[in-house]
């Protein structure tokens, strides 16, 4: 046994005895997305009747949190999370999940000089290696900064976790850590396959004849995004590069159909860079150990400057609603938090900056909600929703009925330029609109009687 199993056997604790060090008024930061701790989260809501005003910070959990639904009243836990997922907003819908706002690529830094903690840190690790080290597998963006502020380190340790090569910040030593509790081991979440809809390939379309040779390429979360991945993997493209926050299941078709060798990448040539990741047990299985990936902290990847230092880099994300102003609500609908900003500020702003850079936000001209068909492109955003990108920041806007750059425009031309690609059904009423809001003038009012 060599001194790092030593280290390890005294370390080792049940997780009822790890979860002792909480204390009431605590923050307590749980590793993100799916490494966001299970046995530690049932034993810290076990303790709910010894413990006061303990607040706990998640990011986008994949089940729903113990801490939060063992306590309806709020007496004893507070869970809060940065970026909603499902399971958050199920929470949220009965009352029990605050969203905390944020630039992601601000995070680490908020950590560090924060005043709010956290006091204890419960991050999900892969096994600890010969040399002492746990990795924190598919999610990095600030499990560094939130042990670097934290009182107490409570590593939960799952077998299943790959471990994620870096980049840097990606691991953390046995001598750092203050408790090793042995998880259940199950499986990573799996984000389910759905096949892409006649309208996400038309978006898909208009957003794969912009990217070119070379290009190098974020995705952003949701079915769309990931779509579009897809079909670039059935394109003539090549020598395709990974610039992104989220590694998802598209890269790695991306990887296999030889579109992405990053040969022509400024930064982390050869590289597919990430903070975290999302996808099925193929990708979990692909990033294990593998020097062709390499994940960083969430300041790394989602700096604007550092974006900016790839040519062409491009990003894709997806969102809910975009006002005739153009500005862009992709977290929420009125109050209801539907995820996060996340990185898509971060990255719409830095691959506009790129030199050939683009910078798309992609969406159905429409959506269903009940037995209601709702435009996604409205007058303005339902009222106390969001603005997660700016009208000043955004650039291209793609629908299934076409794609414009709104960079530079006037408020009317803007308004014509989204009306334009909006489902026709709806382009009338938003005129209609458009002219109440003084953005509608008459070289419009022409266009419109033309058509
Ligand atoms: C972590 C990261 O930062 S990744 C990098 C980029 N980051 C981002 O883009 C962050 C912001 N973007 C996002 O969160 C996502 O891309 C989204 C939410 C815009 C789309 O994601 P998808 O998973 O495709 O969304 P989906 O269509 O399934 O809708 C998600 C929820 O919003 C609801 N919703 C979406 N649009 C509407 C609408 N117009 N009216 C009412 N509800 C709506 C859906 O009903 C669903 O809610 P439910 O599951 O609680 O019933
Ligand atoms: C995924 C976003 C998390 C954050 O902004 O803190």
């Amino acid at each position: 046994m060599n001194r790092y199993q030593e280290e390890y056997r005294r370390k080792l604790v049940s997780a009822d005895e790890a979860v002792k060090v909480v204390k009431s008024g605590d923050w307590v930061a749980y590793s993100h997305f799916a490494m966001t701790p299970r046995v530690l989260d049932e034993a810290l809501a076990r303790r709910k009747d010894e413990l006061f005003d303990v607040k706990i910070r998640g990011v986008c959990a994949l089940h729903p949190v113990k801490v939060a639904l063992a306590d309806p009243e709020q007496k004893h836990f507070i869970y809060n999370s940065s970026f909603f997922s499902g399971a958050d907003r199920r929470l949220q819908d009965e009352g029990l999940a605050y969203h905390i706002p944020g630039l992601y690529h601000e995070a680490p830094g908020i950590l560090r000089g924060n005043h709010d903690g956290p006091d204890v840190a419960m991050i999900v690790t892969t096994p600890m290696d010969e040399k002492g080290f746990f990795n924190f597998s598919v999610s990095c963006s600030y499990e560094r900064a939130v042990c670097d502020k934290a009182r107490t380190i409570i590593v939960e340790v799952n077998e299943n976790a790959p471990r994620c090569l870096g980049g840097f910040q990606e691991s953390i030593h046995i001598s750092e850590v203050d408790y090793i509790v042995e998880g259940n081991n199950e499986p990573l979440f799996e984000v389910p396959n759905i096949p892409p809809t006649e309208v996400d390939k038309k978006i898909a379309r208009l957003i794969v004849e912009e990217i070119e040779d070379g290009s190098c390429l974020q995705l952003g979360i949701g079915g769309l995004p990931n779509t579009i991945g897809k079909m670039l993997a059935e394109s003539d493209l090549k020598d395709l590069g990974v610039h992104s926050e989220m590694m998802c299941n598209a890269f790695l078709d991306l990887y296999e159909a030889g579109k992405i060798t990053g040969a022509r990448k400024n930064i982390d040539r050869f590289k597919m860079v990430y903070t975290f990741a999302l996808g099925d047990a193929r990708l979990y299985e692909f990033l294990h150990n593998n020097p062709a990936c390499a994940i960083y902290p969430v300041d790394y990847t989602n700096d604007i400057n550092i974006i900016a230092r790839n040519d062409k880099q491009i990003a894709i994300n997806n969102a809910i609603e975009i006002d005739l102003y153009g500005q862009v609500c992709s977290e929420s609908v009125g109050v209801r938090q539907i995820s996060g900003t996340g990185g898509q500020f971060d990255f719409t702003f830095g691959a506009y900056r790129s030199r050939g850079g683009k910078a798309f936000i992609c969406m159905s001209s429409t959506k269903k909600v009940g037995d209601r068909v709702v435009s996604r492109i409205v007058p303005m955003i339902t009222p106390l929703g969001i603005v997660t990108v700016p009208r000043t920041v955004v650039q291209y806007v793609v629908t299934e009925y076409g794609k414009v750059n709104l960079k530079g425009k006037s408020t009317w031309q803007r308004a014509e330029l989204l009306i334009s690609i909006a489902h026709p059904d709806f382009r009338e009423e938003l005129i209609k609109h458009a002219e109440k809001m003084k953005i509608w003038t008459r070289t419009n009012k022409k266009l419109s009687l033309a058509c």
